[in-house]
């Protein structure tokens, strides 16, 4: 039976912007592909099969264990969802089973329900993460260039199946260096990219929103990611943990303002016909662009020059004008051996 017209795929009355790369992969796809407003079919699990070692830790959205999974005595991740709006839900599970397999992105292996409360928990593969602010300070040039890859292979392939992540920060980049193993996880906020859909704004988590949304720009794309990817390397090539670590979200746009300049945000948005808006009349300052060698010091060997031109064209206020996760790939710093 075919499904119903969808809202998740309505058109904006005014489209001003669409993706430059992959603005069809869910076009081209049958709707019960990217449609979960119709609810999802779920092959459940048995819950019994899975049993809690210690919490892991708390999220906005769940709670997390380390498990195992007692027919194979494999350990596993269960993330035990809260009681969230059912479509959230059913959106974070269709996005999943679509990817899980994909290069680098997070092994969903069970969905199982808790039953009394009827609340899915996830199960995922394990990944021995070494927190970010003990592993991050380690790396070498070389480290970067195979991270950020395997990062960037993982939201090719997402952005290539019609999804942007919308949440990429170290948080979520789960990353075990024995192996040499990178995941991505947490797709909670991921969602279906719709060409001329206005989407909302308040997704990813501060210190990565990219510009776009700390100024209402609802037709925003994958490269959203991009621009986290972006606040990733600056982090850790200049030493400065976050790069923009804003108060508040209207000081988050501010403390963006402080680096690439107020003409240079006014001139993005006169180019999409929106208005900086009046939460920020008493805070933005008229800020010139500061080079990026300003953020260069002898403390900062990893501020070669060719990564340098990868973060300046990630850190781009115009979403259009940021490389893509292939063209990241693609890009010199990557090529070169250090
Ligand atoms: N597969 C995994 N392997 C190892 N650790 C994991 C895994 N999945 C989740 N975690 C840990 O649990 C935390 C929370 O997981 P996740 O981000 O999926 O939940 P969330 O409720 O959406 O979180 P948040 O509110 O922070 O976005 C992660 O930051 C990570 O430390």
């Amino acid at each position: 039976m075919p499904l119903p017209p969808s809202t998740l795929n309505r058109k904006s009355s005014r489209v001003y912007s669409v993706a430059r790369v992959y603005k069809d992969a869910c076009e081209k796809r049958p709707q019960e592909y990217w449609d979960y407003e119709q609810g999802v079919t779920i092959d459940w699990g048995r819950i019994s099969n899975y049993e809690i070692v210690n919490k892991v830790g708390r999220g906005k959205y769940s709670e997390v264990f380390r498990g195992k999974c007692v027919l194979t005595d494999q350990y596993c991740v269960i993330k035990v969802l809260k009681p969230v709006k059912l479509k959230k839900i059913y959106r974070e599970l269709k996005i999943l089973t679509n990817l899980t397999g994909g290069p680098n992105v997070i092994g969903l292996l069970d969905i199982v329900q808790d039953p009394g409360s009827k609340i899915p928990a996830l199960i995922f593969e394990e990944v021995k993460n070494v927190d970010f602010r003990t592993l991050y300070p380690s790396f070498t040039l070389s480290d970067i260039q195979y991270y950020f890859t395997q990062l960037l292979i993982a939201l090719d392939y997402c952005h290539s199946m019609g999804i942007m992540h919308r949440d990429v920060k170290p948080q979520n980049v789960m990353i075990d260096p024995t192996e040499r193993k990178l995941r991505l996880i947490d797709w909670g906020l991921a969602e279906f990219y719709h060409p001329g859909v206005d989407y909302n704004v308040r997704v990813a988590s501060r210190y990565h929103k990219g510009p776009e949304l700390l100024v209402n720009l609802n037709q925003y794309d994958y490269s959203l990611d991009l621009w986290s990817v972006g606040c990733m390397l600056a982090a850790i090539v200049f030493k400065k943990e976050p790069f923009f670590k804003g108060s508040t979200n209207p000081d988050q746009l501010v403390k963006i303002a402080r680096v690439l300049g107020t003409k240079e945000l006014l001139a993005y948005l006169n180019h999409y016909g929106l208005k900086l808006p009046h939460e920020y009349d008493n805070i933005m300052k008229d800020f010139e662009r500061k080079p990026w060698s300003y953020f260069v010091t002898s403390d900062t060997p990893l501020a070669v020059p060719e990564i340098i031109d990868l973060i300046d064209h990630l850190l781009r206020y115009d979403h259009q004008e940021r490389l893509t996760a292939k063209e990241t790939m693609a890009h010199e710093f990557f090529k070169k051996e250090y």
